[in-house]
């Protein structure tokens, strides 16, 4: 089929019956739902760039293998131009949405095309696996799908490893073997957007131990496999929101769900790896699923922070404060802040390596201080929307209220801005800036840049260990060279 259109993505929602579980109620008819109605359209409009001539080109290119129209995120790269139109699609994504959707298909479609590529990893194990994620791989990219992932286990007890909890099948473990397939059983988070996807993929951060060999598992399965429950977190909103009231959180919002996995059974053709803590622990840093999805990741934050930071900007400059030294300094820290992860992504793109595989890899250093500094800078940024609007953020009226005869008068002689700034654009703007920095939706949006991809905090020490590993200290070294104490001691 090649690449699909919206209207094909929303036919594909409408022909599955996934078990979703909204505020206490099994949704029956999810492309019919007020809460994923305006998020399925968004991820529809990224389908139909697809098609779009003004995209179509950079987003998309001819599969030698099939001959037809696939999206670049089945691209394996190989070259620095492949890693160009991989960027082109995230790119095109994140400023259609803004960067306020994270897990846009381009996501996870990079995650399954770099361990297609690397299947010499799995094959190390077993040649099933490797044969079912090239398969898997050609799947998705054929039919175009879009897929969500869960590959943390539930907050229980952080302090015990799987086989530790109280229950055996707290977090997703095997159950048994049948000739059909693996049976399943447990739980995995936190899969966004999973209710609107076509197929979830189970995968784990490194992390097992010996005594953890059910639950070191990956597979991918259909999002309305029997016994596979989806239980989401409370909406932000019920879907009803004015468009102007807001014009963020009414259509970006990406619900997050735990999944349940009860007795269900997976195709053995759908299983990556089974059993093996070692394998497990390894697919993370071996298949490129951790480093070229940075490279998405990478793209899709600078164009989130540089939403907020203009943001901020118009914000100041619409009720002049702007003049202000004070002002002008906390709106300079977010423009370095966004020229920083601006030249590290290209530097991530310009020192690329390829790996003894032939995949063109995005450079490790600067794509993991991207991912270290955004957690910082996010937040950093939504706080100056918050310091800059101030009370402005709170006196805003609502659609209703402009639209009322009798209040006419009052909103435009004191909503206005500095002169030229009429009361429907300050309001306007004001709005935008709530839902960013004010809002749960934005709120969720924060906490999104601080652990979409790990916790930061341990991120980090990995991060030092391996720029320890790769930097040795040559100049203090050399700088130590003058003393010559040391010779003249080992003389004595
Ligand atoms: C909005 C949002 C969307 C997400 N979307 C997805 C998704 O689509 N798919 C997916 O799989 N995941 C997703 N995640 C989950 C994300 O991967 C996890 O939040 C992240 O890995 C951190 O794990 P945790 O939340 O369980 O925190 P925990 O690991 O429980 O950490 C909680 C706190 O305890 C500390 N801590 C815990 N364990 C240790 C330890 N061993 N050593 C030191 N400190 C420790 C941490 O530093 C942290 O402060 C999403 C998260 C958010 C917030």
């Amino acid at each position: 089929m090649g690449v699909r259109t919206g209207a094909q993505y929303i036919e594909g929602l409408k022909s599955r019956k996934p078990e979703v579980w909204l505020s206490g109620r099994k949704v029956t008819n999810v492309f019919e739902e007020p809460v994923f109605k305006q998020p399925i359209l968004e991820i529809a409009k990224l389908y139909d760039m697809q098609h779009d001539p003004e995209y179509r080109e950079q987003i998309t290119h001819i599969c030698e293998e099939t001959g037809e129209r696939v999206n670049n995120a089945f691209l394996v790269p190989k070259s620095y131009e492949d890693l160009m139109k991989r960027r082109a699609v995230f790119e095109a994504f994140a400023k259609a949405t803004f960067g306020l959707m994270g897990r846009t298909p381009d996501f996870l479609n990079v995650v399954v095309t770099s361990m297609y590529h690397n299947a010499w990893f799995f094959e190390k194990y077993n040649k099933n696996w490797a044969d079912n994620i090239r398969n898997y791989y050609k799947y998705l990219r054929d039919n175009d799908l879009f897929l969500t992932h869960a590959i943390i286990n539930p907050q229980n007890d952080r302090s015990k490893s799987s086989h530790e909890q109280k229950d055996m099948f707290t977090h997703l473990g095997a159950v048994k073997e049948t000739p059909d397939g693996l049976v399943v059983r447990g739980a995995k988070m936190l899969a966004t957007l999973a209710p609107i996807t076509d197929e979830v993929i189970i995968y784990s951060f490194p992390g097992f131990k010996s005594g953890d060999e059910r639950y070191a598992l990956a597979f991918a399965i259909p999002i309305d496999t029997p016994g596979l429950r989806i239980i989401c977190r409370e909406p932000m909103q019920d879907g009803t929101r004015s468009l102007f009231d807001h014009p963020l959180a009414s259509r970006f919002e990406e619900m997050d769900a735990l999944l349940v996995f009860d007795d269900v059974v997976v195709p053995w053709d759908r299983v990556f790896l089974y059993n093996n803590v070692e394998a497990a622990n390894l697919l993370y840093p071996m298949t490129g699923a951790g480093q070229q999805p940075a490279h998405q990741s990478g793209v899709r934050g600078l164009i989130k922070l540089q939403f907020a930071t203009e943001v901020a900007m118009k914000l100041a400059d619409s009720i002049g404060v702007d003049v202000y030294l004070n002002v002008q300094n906390d709106l300079g820290e977010l423009a370095q802040s966004l020229e920083s992860i601006r030249a590290l992504l290209r530097v991530a793109e310009l020192e690329y390596t390829i790996t003894e595989h032939g995949e063109a890899m995005p450079a490790y250093i600067p794509l993991e201080t991207i991912r270290g500094l955004l957690p910082k800078m996010y937040p950093r940024a939504i706080e100056v929307l918050q310091i800059i609007g101030a009370g402005g953020l709170l006196m805003s009226p609502t659609g209703a209220d402009f639209e009322n005869e009798e209040l006419r008068d009052s909103i435009e002689n004191y909503y206005v801005g500095r002169e030229g700034v009429s009361s429907f654009d300050r309001v306007s703007l004001f709005k935008l800036a709530w839902d960013l920095c004010g809002e749960a939706f934005g709120q969720r949006l924060l906490q999104y840049e601080r652990y979409y991809t790990g916790d930061p905090i341990r991120k980090r020490g990995i991060f030092y260990n391996n720029f320890k590993r790769m930097h040795s200290p040559d100049m203090v070294e050399e700088a130590l060279k003058v003393s010559t104490l040391k010779k003249e001691m080992a003389a004595k």
